[in-house]
């Protein structure tokens, strides 16, 4: 690791304040909560509490935001070399390895108790199996040695979608693990695209991401290939999961469709960066409007609705 030079001088209450939020890598969350939503409200049936719906949001926030600084911490020697990362607390020298190790810390046994008291010990310890994938497993173990760095890292990305179920039922069914596997397979288009894009920076630092080691033709077929089955593995919610209804079906195939459309572009245009961009940023809006889908599907006035027009047609027919 080396050692950052940064003149010190002395941050106002505000800075240090926003040097913390930006160390848990504040931009990723919001994504990583709606999937735990989703996965609440169809394991809830439509109906959340309120109160273990926040409890839940609050537990998995502070539980990636501990995961995230501390992925800070250790890849503090390629952020600082990184152009996209220079900027971040700890290379620029804002933050001390220990005082952020202390804020981990307490994020971590603050969400672990949250979870714990307020929702169920599964719930807490699914999160907290969270932090250490992506600490272990990911940041040390594959990010810096395996081109297969994000396939199998991404499982902690979609660890919080098991919280949310178990945070509802205090177990995990196929339907849990089918939530947990799209975000999974999603994972590796999402970042596969972005990585397209900065492979420079990565290769710099000798981080052997697919695109650096493997070129762009591979990549973009890996992308394809995970695209295919990501969309596949959505309906099965539908059927034979019956998990979720018609209206979620018909908003997964729709994202769906877009998808693989996009990621067949980028097929067919390996080097087209802005293709890859535009891949990117459409993964993004995916995931986050499949789960908002999820959430739509499983409130009870949908099933109403779904019937009401259901027996109209029967009438009509
Ligand atoms: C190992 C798996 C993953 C890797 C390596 C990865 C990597 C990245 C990187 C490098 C960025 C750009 C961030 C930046 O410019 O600082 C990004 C953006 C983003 N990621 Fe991922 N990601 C992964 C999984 C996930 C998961 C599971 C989610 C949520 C479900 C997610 C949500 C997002 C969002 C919302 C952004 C956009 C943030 C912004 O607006 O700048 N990512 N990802
Ligand atoms: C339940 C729980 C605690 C889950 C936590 C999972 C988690 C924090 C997932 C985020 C994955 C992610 C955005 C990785 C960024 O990669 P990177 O750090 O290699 O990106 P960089 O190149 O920007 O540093």
């Amino acid at each position: 690791m080396i050692e950052t030079n940064v003149s010190r001088h002395h941050d106002t209450f505000l800075q240090v304040i926003q040097s913390y939020y930006q160390l848990t890598k504040p931009r990723i969350i919001p994504l990583l909560l709606i999937t735990t939503a989703g996965s609440m409200w169809i394991a809830a049936k439509g109906q959340v509490d309120p109160l273990l719906l926040l409890v839940t949001l609050i537990g998995g926030t502070l539980a990636a935001a501990s995961a995230q600084t501390i992925n800070c911490i250790y890849d503090r020697d390629i952020d600082y070399d990184m152009e996209r990362t220079r900027h971040r607390p700890m290379p620029s020298g804002r933050v001390q390895p220990r005082d952020a190790l202390i804020f981990a810390i307490a994020l971590a046994v603050g969400s672990f108790t949250l979870l714990a008291v307020f929702a169920n010990l599964l719930a807490a310890l699914l999160a907290f199996s969270g932090i250490v994938f992506y600490v272990l497993v990911y940041t040390h173990w594959l990010k810096r040695h395996s081109t297969q760095n994000i396939v199998i890292g991404g499982a902690a990305g979609a660890i919080p979608a098991l919280v949310g179920w178990a945070a509802v039922t205090d177990t995990l069914s196929w339907a849990a693990w089918l939530i947990f596997a799209i975000v999974f397979l999603w994972t590796p288009p999402h970042f596969w695209a972005l990585a397209l894009m900065i492979r420079d920076d990565y290769a710099k630092v000798g981080i052997p991401m697919l695109p650096v080691v493997a070129g762009d033709k591979a990549t973009v077929r890996q992308i394809w290939y995970y695209t295919v089955i990501t969309v596949t593995a959505t309906v099965l919610l539908f059927y034979p999961l019956h998990a979720s209804g018609i209206v979620y079906v018909v908003i997964a195939l729709t994202l769906g469709g877009g998808f693989v459309h996009k990621s067949w572009r980028l097929l067919q245009n390996p080097e087209d960066k802005t293709i890859a961009r535009e891949l990117f940023l459409y993964s993004i809006s995916y995931m986050m409007l499949l789960c908002l889908g999820m959430v739509v599907d499983s409130l009870p006035i949908t099933h109403h609705l779904v019937s009401t027009v259901l027996n109209q047609l029967h009438l009509v027919s």
